[in-house]
């Protein structure tokens, strides 16, 4: 690339808009020009914003640390700043939605960590090894939005990042049904130990909204452009619990599944230590070199060993066997603020830049 493209960090304040920070401030593609997040945060160095906050493994980098923080809602002046913005903000959906059109409809292409927009019909909800090619429905969001460069695009929830892979690399053998109980990490919610002791020690058996998004998010997912819409699949059926754990990082899930055509184990594990996609294929910076790697121990993936895999990117499976009601049940694990959030987001965009969605303006 021969410049860089700028960049704004909507919500940058946050768990996860500290996450794009670590992982943009020395990306080979992108110039972090921008931070904003809430009128309570404008006017501050990034330093002073997040102070007593900063729950990253790195320092703060110098640069960033005395970055002038700015409003979110500030959507023209950041627009003349910026080549395309991350957007990760705490605020309520309608609100989300008119913030990241906005954006959009400034000619700025946005892409989202959010929820509010992955139903939105003409937006794909991406993830790039799976259905690169949903990306294609732009030109029709553009048509809609009135725009030349400016469109949305979204990463699906942390929950499902990493059974859907393992899924989608089986999808020759029909899946039919899937029953997953997820083990999410409290950096899910935002939050450490520190913010959230109660959950030292801890289970919590429920999170708000979150078995509807893992049961109904791979359906767009695996769905099909008809009529500049993504039309939604209707196989296989998922079933999902979902449960918050006392783990710092990782959402493990444990799963269980059936087929038209039962494949056989030894099939299965070749398949998904040789799956690769489109950013293996384009070699972007952040693709994990091997997305998914089967793990052979009996007691592995683990949350804490095993979350930071290709730099957690990847998705980490074992315990393939046979099941009593299913045809087999498994293991997988993945990163949530990384591949799951963040990371996620930054191989969308780097996807986006690779195949001309995302240019300097
Ligand atoms: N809603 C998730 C976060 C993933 O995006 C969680 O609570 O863990």
């Amino acid at each position: 690339m021969e410049s860089k493209l700028r960049v704004g960090i909507i919500g940058a304040t946050g768990m996860v808009g500290q996450r794009f920070i670590s992982l943009l401030h020395d990306h080979p593609w992108y110039d972090v020009v921008c931070l904003a997040a809430s009128p309570r945060s404008a006017g501050k160095s990034y330093n002073e914003a997040v102070k007593g906050r900063w729950a990253q493994s790195i320092e703060i980098p110098e640069k960033i640390g005395k970055m002038t923080m700015m409003d979110a809602s500030n959507v023209e002046e950041i627009s003349a700043m910026v080549d395309f913005v991350f957007c990760a903000v705490d605020m309520d959906k309608k609100t989300i939605r008119e913030l990241e059109e906005a954006y959009a409809k400034a000619e700025v292409p946005v892409v989202s960590n959010n929820s509010a927009n992955r139903w939105t019909e003409d937006v794909p909800m991406v993830i790039p090894e799976i259905n690169d090619e949903h990306l294609k429905i732009i030109d029709a969001q553009r048509k809609r939005l009135g725009t030349k460069r400016g469109f949305i695009a979204v990463k699906p929830n942390c929950s499902i990042q990493s059974y859907v892979p393992v899924v989608n690399a089986l999808k020759k053998y029909k899946p039919t049904k899937v029953n997953v109980c997820t083990y999410q990490a409290i950096s899910g919610a935002g939050k450490t130990f520190d913010s959230w002791p109660e959950m030292v020690d801890n289970v919590i058996p429920y999170i708000g909204g979150e078995e509807e998004k893992s049961e109904q998010e791979p359906m767009k997912i695996w769905g099909k452009i008809e009529n500049d819409k993504i039309v939604s699949a209707t196989e296989p059926v998922i079933s999902a619990q979902c449960i918050r754990v006392a783990a710092a990082d990782g959402h493990l899930a444990a799963v269980s599944i059936s087929f038209e055509e039962k494949p056989e184990v030894n099939e299965v594990i070749s398949i998904l230590n040789s799956y690769s996609g489109k950013p293996q294929e384009l070699k972007l910076p952040s693709a994990p070199k091997q997305f998914m790697k089967y793990m052979e121990e009996d007691n592995r993936p683990q949350t804490k060993i095993d979350r930071n895999y290709e730099n957690g990117m990847g998705v980490t499976v074992g315990r393939f066997r046979e099941d009593n009601l299913y045809d087999y049940k498994f293991v997988c694990l993945s990163h949530n603020t990384l591949r799951g959030a963040a990371g996620g987001a930054v191989l969308i965009a780097e996807l986006l830049t690779a195949e001309g969605y995302i240019t300097a303006k």
